[in-house]
């Protein structure tokens, strides 16, 4: 099972992670980027801004999915596996490229490897924005809030087009109303 919570910026993913490390204590917990040794690497390197070329920051997200994969996902197939985004993000992020060709490249990247569970926690322009105000924010973020819901459409769009198994979860509501339903989305397939 290789389960994937997917939202932008400040939705909420860390927040329920660290829940679902309680309730499922023997998943495999990981994260895109950085979910490898050279992951790390290259995260700090997509993170930092330094480059100056678009296509090159996703050429560097897409090395660390496929390192992801083949050292973390593939090792686990057995076991429950829930990672901090995914191609979902990679494909949403290069929002310079269309998403049929951002498939194929993604699924060159993951060997044709797709989650099985895809939880979405949806933000509105409203609380983003409230979110937002309350962190420091990385050179990402900071492209603003129309950016942020232009992604989140795109990783709804990308999300139906693959076909994947799939839920979608106001990020507005309390904490444990979404824990719980991502629960029973788990357990329930
Ligand atoms: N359901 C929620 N309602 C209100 N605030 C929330 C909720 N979930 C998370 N937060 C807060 O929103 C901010 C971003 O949450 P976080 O889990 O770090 O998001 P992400 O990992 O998606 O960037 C944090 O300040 C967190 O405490
Ligand atoms: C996986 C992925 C993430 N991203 C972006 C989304 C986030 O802004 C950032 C990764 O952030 P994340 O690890 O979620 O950040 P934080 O620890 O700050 O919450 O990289 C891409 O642009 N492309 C990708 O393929």
């Amino acid at each position: 099972m290789y389960v994937v919570i997917e939202g932008i910026d400040t939705a909420g993913k860390s927040t329920q992670l660290e829940l679902l490390k309680k309730k499922f204590p023997k998943a495999t917990f990981t994260k895109e980027p950085g979910g490898t040794p050279i992951g790390i690497k290259l995260r700090e390197m997509a993170l930092g801004g330094e480059a100056k070329s678009k296509i090159a920051e996703m050429f560097l997200f897409l090395a660390d999915r496929a390192e992801h994969i083949e050292e973390v996902i593939k090792n686990n197939e057995n076991k429950i596996v829930i990672s901090d985004r995914s191609m979902i993000s990679g494909i949403a992020y290069a929002n310079q490229l269309d998403i049929d060709k951002l498939v194929e490249l993604n699924l060159i990247a993951t060997d044709n490897t797709l989650p099985t569970h895809v939880i979405l926690l949806e933000l509105t322009p409203k609380e983003l924005k409230y979110r937002l105000s309350l962190k420091d924010n990385d050179s990402i973020e900071l492209r603003g809030i129309d950016y942020l819901i232009n992604i989140q459409n795109r990783m709804k769009e990308t999300i139906k087009k693959l076909n994947i198994n799939h839920i979608f979860i106001d990020a507005s509501l309390k904490i444990e109303e979404i824990e719980k339903k991502i629960e029973d989305f788990i357990n329930a397939n």
